[in-house]
């Protein structure tokens, strides 16, 4: 059978991760990816084999730093399958009238508005829904880490109501140009972050509230969640429950941190220290007053990156079977880096 050809459109933070999963796979290859800027990044895609595509203005800015340009971004696209968009924020929707032109699928990143197409996607809540889809938007990395929790419950035990507050991380390690480098800043004021809304997005049925705030780090994101659920449980169900799961992680072994986790991870040999589990601190989970709680830690930088996989077999119509395609992805995953 033939490869499904994927275009990867922006090559930074989540762009290069989802170059090399898509490279890690049996089932897809990278036809191309895109840069504006010749930078350090670009020289890495060159160097990793990979054809870099450019917007016709860069075309000069390529060749005087002698970087070789396989062709225009719309040349790209036009070769693939699906274009994964893993422009900035609010880039991507840019790109849209492209992508219906050439009449290809497409795959938007959570910076996006929901509004970008009709579908919002998480690998266990919602697959069967981007089976043969032709647009879809992987929701952002505080949401994704947040249905990988909710969803297992809601079907074990029923979520009557979920409370979150997230301590997001200022910016990415590699980010020189974002603070704040000392406040703790409400993302946003008024309440709620965008977050709370993009799970109903998935799951429309549950009751969620979500808070942000900003802080000076870069590793993780923190959430601190309260969830009530319908039906009675212990701590050993939630913990049983969530050792089931194909992308949660229990962490211990004296860990308290977002950067000991990071640490850990560099310890697995993980490519880029990418933790692409979403992190529960098990002794956390505790029940008091029949309501849980517990923290979770979620890698920004690469917890979507899975999904994006998915997203690609599901659309593709390669894999009809979510667990089937979730277990390939981790799988291949796993030869950058050891499971725990
Ligand atoms: N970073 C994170 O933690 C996460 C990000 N996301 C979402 O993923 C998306 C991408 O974010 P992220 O990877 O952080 O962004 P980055 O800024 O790290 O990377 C964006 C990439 O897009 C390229 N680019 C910029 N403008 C254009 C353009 N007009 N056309 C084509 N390429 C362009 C940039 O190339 P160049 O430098 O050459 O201009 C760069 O390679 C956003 O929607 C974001 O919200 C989701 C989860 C986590
Ligand atoms: O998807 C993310 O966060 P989010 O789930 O809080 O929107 C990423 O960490 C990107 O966040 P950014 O908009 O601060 O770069």
């Amino acid at each position: 059978m033939s490869k499904v050809k994927v275009a990867i459109n922006g090559y930074g933070t989540i762009g290069k991760r989802v170059a090399d999963a898509v490279f890690l796979q049996d089932d897809m290859e990278v036809i191309g990816i895109s840069k504006t800027k010749p930078n350090f990044e670009a020289r890495t895609a060159v160097l990793k084999g990979f054809p870099v595509y450019v917007p016709e203005s860069s075309m000069d800015a390529f060749k005087k730093a002698g970087l070789p340009v396989a062709g225009t971004i719309e040349e790209m696209v036009k070769k693939a399958d699906i274009v994964v968009d893993c422009t900035p924020g609010k880039i991507g929707i840019t790109n849209k009238e492209l992508y219906e032109k050439v009449g290809v699928k497409a795959i938007w990143q959570g910076g996006e508005s929901k509004d970008v197409c009709s579908l919002s996607f998480n690998a266990e809540a919602n697959y069967d829904q981007a089976y043969g889809a032709d647009y879809a938007r992987v929701v952002s990395c505080n949401t994704t880490g947040l249905c990988r929790a909710i969803y297992p419950l809601d079907q074990k035990y029923g979520v009557e109501k979920v409370r979150v507050t997230i301590v997001r991380r200022a910016g990415d390690p590699g980010d020189i140009k974002t603070g704040p480098v000392d406040a703790l800043v409400l993302d946003p004021v008024k309440l709620p972050s965008h977050h709370g809304p993009d799970v109903k997005t998935i799951m429309p049925h549950i009751n969620i509230t979500s808070a942000a705030i900003k802080a000076p780090t870069t590793f993780m994101h923190l959430h601190v969640l309260n969830i009530k659920l319908k039906k009675e449980c212990t701590v050993d169900d939630i913990k049983k429950l969530f050792v089931s799961r194909p992308r949660i992680k229990l962490i211990s072994d004296g860990i308290s941190s977002t950067a000991e986790i990071i640490e850990f991870g560099r310890d697995l040999g993980r490519s880029r220290n990418d933790m692409w589990e979403s992190c529960v601190f098990k002794d956390s989970i505790s029940i008091d007053d029949g309501e849980l709680y517990f923290f979770q830690a979620i890698h920004q930088e690469s917890d979507v990156i899975p999904e994006n996989i998915d997203a690609i077999r599901a659309m593709t119509k390669l894999e009809k079977d979510n667990l089937k395609s979730i277990e390939k992805t981790n799988k291949a995953l796993r030869k950058i880096g050891m499971d725990f």
